[in-house]
């Protein structure tokens, strides 16, 4: 609406001023705090308005004085770690602790996952549009990362389909390995920085304050999960169909992502994973087998931060290649 067009218009001019201040005449006229509190007004409003959004926008050009911190953000409902399973046993225990539990003799079915080695993230889409990019941060509060989460390259800026109105998507933020080693060379010749990782670089290049900076790093996200859903959408009840609705309103799913029948099938998915590990476009640190239907799954419930329902199964250390 045309008063956001005009907020963001005057905005920009401040901005634009306070940045000549700041790099040419040395003498900034606004405390540091006020200027990223404008800063980011003018990204909000551009994350609600991407009409609003122009390359001419200073939170779209490199020249733009960097913010010297990020905002809070609390999660609606926290962002859970996973247990761990070293081998087949642990993972057999885990399965035979939750047929006790259900206290059920019947099969049940299991969401089976690759393990990103990223960052996890929580993006919040609000009628369609992405309005905000939180990091896991403890779990409880993260940091806004909005400007970031924006320059991910596969990400979709508006939903697409039948999506509700409120949906925060939970997911890892990665580097596929290739651009990673690409990125490292040209850091490498430039004599600048290099990673040690895919997971260090994805980490490292969503925590940047500078977001043109965090522009130039090929980051791709794949989403694993919903947080705050708003009510009334009618959600599967089995967390496979769940990231099929996710890919149906245009969010992009790992390919590897299987349902199994029973927890037997786990260690074949397990295997087989393992045995492409290094064919595929990103690292990867095991896998998360989850109880497929959500039901079981809420009856399950969680201990401390860590769902009952669900387990990453890590494969063995690979021996570390130092760049
Ligand atoms: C922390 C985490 C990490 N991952 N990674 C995948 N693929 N799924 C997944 N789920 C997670 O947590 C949910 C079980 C809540």
């Amino acid at each position: 609406d045309n008063n956001a067009a005009q907020r963001a218009a005057q905005l920009r001019a401040l901005i634009t001023r306070y940045n000549r201040e700041y790099y040419e005449l040395d003498e900034p006229s606004i405390p540091d705090a006020e200027y990223d509190r404008l800063f980011r007004e003018l990204q909000q409003l551009e994350a609600e308005h991407p009409q609003l959004l122009s390359s001419e926008s200073p939170t779209q050009k490199v020249g733009s004085k960097p913010l010297t911190s990020f905002r809070q953000v609390q999660h609606e409902t926290p962002m859970l770690s996973l247990d761990n399973a070293f081998s087949e046993d642990e993972f057999s225990t885990f399965v035979e602790r939750i047929k006790d539990r259900l206290d059920s003799s019947s099969e049940i079915a299991f969401c089976c996952e690759p393990k990103l080695d990223g960052a996890a993230v929580s993006l919040l889409y609000e009628h369609g549009v992405l309005v905000r990019g939180a990091t896991r941060g403890d779990g409880q509060t993260g940091e806004d990362i909005t400007a970031n989460v924006r320059t991910i390259r596969n990400l979709a800026l508006q939903l697409e389909g039948d999506y509700p109105d409120r949906l925060e998507v939970r997911g890892e933020v990665f580097m596929p390995v290739k651009a990673f080693e690409r990125y490292n060379e040209q850091a490498l010749a430039r004599g600048e920085k290099v990673f040690a990782n895919p997971r260090n670089a994805a980490a490292g290049s969503l925590r940047q304050l500078d977001s043109s900076i965090t522009a130039q790093r090929p980051l791709h996200f794949y989403a694993y999960g919903m947080g705050v859903v708003s009510t009334g959408t009618t959600l599967a009840d089995s967390h496979y169909e769940r990231l099929q609705q996710l890919q149906s309103w245009g969010l992009p799913v790992s390919d590897e992502v299987k349902r199994v029948a029973d927890g037997g099938s786990c260690h074949g998915y397990y295997q087989d994973i393992l045995s492409r590990r290094d064919a595929l476009r990103y690292e990867i640190d095991g896998v998360v087998i989850k109880v497929d239907s959500i039901p079981l799954q809420n009856d399950l419930g969680f201990v401390s931060r860590a769902p009952r329902w669900a387990i990453a199964w890590k494969f063995p250390a690979q021996e570390e290649i130092t760049t």
